[in-house]
């Protein structure tokens, strides 16, 4: 049988008993964890509680003394009796509130504290991951394990955890009572108890499957928000909205069944247990009723008793309702305790070899890939790339070009054959010598919140400002930096909201600069270029290359001009290697491709 290990399968709504075992194991093993470091505040706030229930459940006690011993004796004026349970009394009241306001405040504080310490840990683990998990697992998933999840966890920590466990332990220590006043009485409890526990598991059972769905459905809600507005752009200029409204509609509508479907449920426990509760009074009050009658009970024992059993189940709607929030945050463990589970593919040898002074000669040797258990995306090859040389790597569509600028910076493992960087093999590399070596460029251009030089600093965190400035002068940023409305502090916005996409890319290029690597990767797509910020873009390229060794991904033949050497992969196979005009000359596919550039520029 498959296992459901890290996120595989998470959106399974029923799992069958031993996965639901394991994941069950998985989730407590993270919640113990989570716990461990705060075992002092726990055991007090255990203390509290069980203090603070003493003090709540003995006042029924204290009635039936002062009724059947203390009056009877203050009567014959023996007032001690009547002073101690009075006396007993007073503290009980007095103490029974603070020390549950101390138990809350105490158990909010452990709660506090294992959601940080889980906010963080789920933030640095996802980060830690590898892209080939970001890129099967979607962002609106990750965000929804991190917000709502993490969500519903913080509104059990904080306020259904508490309520549970004083809930059950007031029932525990009334039930405790009556039996320390009359076993009749306690076994009409018990007889009452059976229905509950009964109602309480169908409860449990159908409730479960429903949490679990609401995770699922609410993941699929936030992320097809995210999709919709991640892609603004492209739902604007297809004129998606319908079509998006529709899908949204379906899944909130979805989400709003789900909820329907448990307030139902609720819906029939909640008025179940009053009934029985209810009833549970009638029998106790008749029994004891008919036992005084005979002389056989106490009346201060009865009025004890029918205080005590009308209490016994007052929490148990609470605990009912707070154990949704059990239910609900069981859900969420068990996915946020997935994503913890999950690896990263790529790992660091813990023998690495060092990588000083890199020269940058790549060489592919027998190398077979594919993602994952997929099916192979590039057939076995051979590749030498001696360091200093420019390749642009061409081909159609899914041919497999960014795949092989994947495998140089590591993102992903050759599936077999070897891939080596200056003849040390990639996997020995530490993953700083690998990124101080290999740098991608990637067509997002990506800027981070922050200033201009902030953003190309990232290249070179101790880089200087005269640093940042010559990097940014050598490929061309240098002027547009400058009218900045703050030159190089100017405040980049979210996703740089306020420079042009060549301009981003240029910024983006003098951080590639600063970092100064021996093998530069670009993937370029400069096709949202107007035609001069297209000029400035190819002359900062052409700064940025120097005598590194570079790969580029080559969408515009403008690119491949600069070139050395050029790949032309079809199919998962590299089918043309040569000098641009080598390849010219053997009239293959790249022949074909700059012919027809050459036409569309009317050459
Ligand atoms: N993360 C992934 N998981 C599984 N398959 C993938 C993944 N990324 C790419 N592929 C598949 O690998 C093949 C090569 O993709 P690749 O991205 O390398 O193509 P490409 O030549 O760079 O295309 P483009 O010019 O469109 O960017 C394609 O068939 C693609 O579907």
């Amino acid at each position: 049988m498959s296992e459901v290990r890290g996120v595989a399968n998470e959106d399974l709504i029923r799992l069958d008993a031993d996965e639901r075992k394991r994941v069950r194991r998985r989730s407590w093993k993270l919640l113990v964890s989570l716990a461990a470091p705060n075992k002092a505040l726990l055991i007090l706030a255990a203390v509290l509680i069980v203090l603070s229930t003493i003090a709540r459940t003995s006042f029924p006690l204290l009635i039936a003394w002062a009724i059947d011993w203390a009056l009877p004796a203050a009567q014959r004026n023996d007032w001690v009796p009547l002073a101690v349970v009075g006396g007993l009394y007073l503290l009980a009241s007095c103490a029974a509130g603070p020390l549950l306001g101390w138990y809350e405040v105490t158990s909010k504080r452990v709660s506090q504290e294992m959601l940080l310490d889980l906010r963080l840990r789920v933030f640095r683990h996802t980060q830690r991951l590898s892209l080939e998990f970001h890129e099967n697992y979607t962002s609106g998933r990750i965000i929804s394990r991190q917000t709502s999840d993490v969500e519903t966890l913080r509104e059990f920590l904080d306020q259904g955890l508490t309520a549970l466990v004083s809930g059950v332990l007031f029932v525990v220590f009334t039930g405790a009572s009556i039996l320390f006043l009359d076993g009749w009485s306690f076994l009409v409890v018990i007889v009452a108890s059976i229905p509950i526990a009964i109602i309480f598991r169908w409860y449990q059972k159908r409730s479960e499957v429903l949490y679990r769905e609401s995770r699922v459905v609410s993941a699929r809600l936030i992320s097809t928000f995210m999709e919709t507005m991640t892609g603004i752009r492209a739902v604007k200029a297809f004129r998606r909205e319908a079509e998006n409204d529709r899908a949204y509609e379906d899944v909130a509508m979805e989400y709003r069944a789900n909820s329907i479907k448990s307030i139902n449920l609720f819906g029939v426990l909640q008025p179940s247990l009053v009934v029985i509760g209810n009833l549970t009074v009638a029998a106790v009050l008749l029994f004891g009723g008919l036992r005084v009658i005979n002389g056989t009970l106490l009346v201060g024992t009865l009025v004890a008793l029918l205080l005590a059993s009308k209490r016994v189940f007052s929490p148990v709607d609470e605990i009912a309702n707070f154990y949704s929030s059990l239910q609900s945050a069981t859900a969420a463990l068990e996915k946020v305790s997935g994503l913890l589970e999950e690896e990263p593919t790529i790992v660091e040898d813990p023998e690495p070899i060092a990588l000083k002074n890199a020269k940058g000669r790549i060489e592919f040797k027998n190398v077979e890939f594919g993602y994952g258990a997929g099916p192979t995306v590039m057939e076995q090859f051979d590749l030498t790339i001696p360091a200093g040389q420019t390749v642009a790597v061409v081909g159609q569509t899914g041919a497999g070009k960014s795949t092989l600028a994947k495998m140089v910076a590591r993102f992903y493992d050759v599936r077999s054959g070897e891939l080596t960087i200056d003849s040390v093999p990639i996997k020995k590399l530490t993953a700083k010598d690998l990124r101080r070596a290999v740098v991608m460029v990637t067509q997002e251009a990506f800027l981070f919140s922050g200033t201009v030089a902030d953003n190309i600093a990232l290249g070179k965190p101790t880089a200087s400002r005269d640093e940042i400035i010559l990097a940014a002068r050598a490929v061309g940023a240098h002027e547009f930096i400058e009218k900045l409305p703050d030159g190089y502090d100017t405040d980049v916005n979210k996703r740089g909201g306020r420079v042009s996409a060549g301009q981003r890319q240029l910024i983006s290029f003098a951080r590639a600069f600063l970092a100064d690597p021996a093998i530069l990767i670009l993937d370029e797509a400069t096709s949202s270029l107007d035609l001069p910020s297209e000029r400035l873009v190819q002359h900062g390229l052409q700064q940025l290359l120097g005598n590194r060794t570079a790969i580029i991904i080559a969408h515009r033949l403008s690119t491949v001009e600069i070139a050395d050497r050029v790949l032309v992969v079809h199919d998962g196979k590299i089918v043309e290697d040569g000098s641009p005009a080598e390849l010219i000359a053997q009239g293959g596919r790249y022949a074909a491709l700059d012919q027809a550039w050459q036409d569309s520029l009317g050459r």
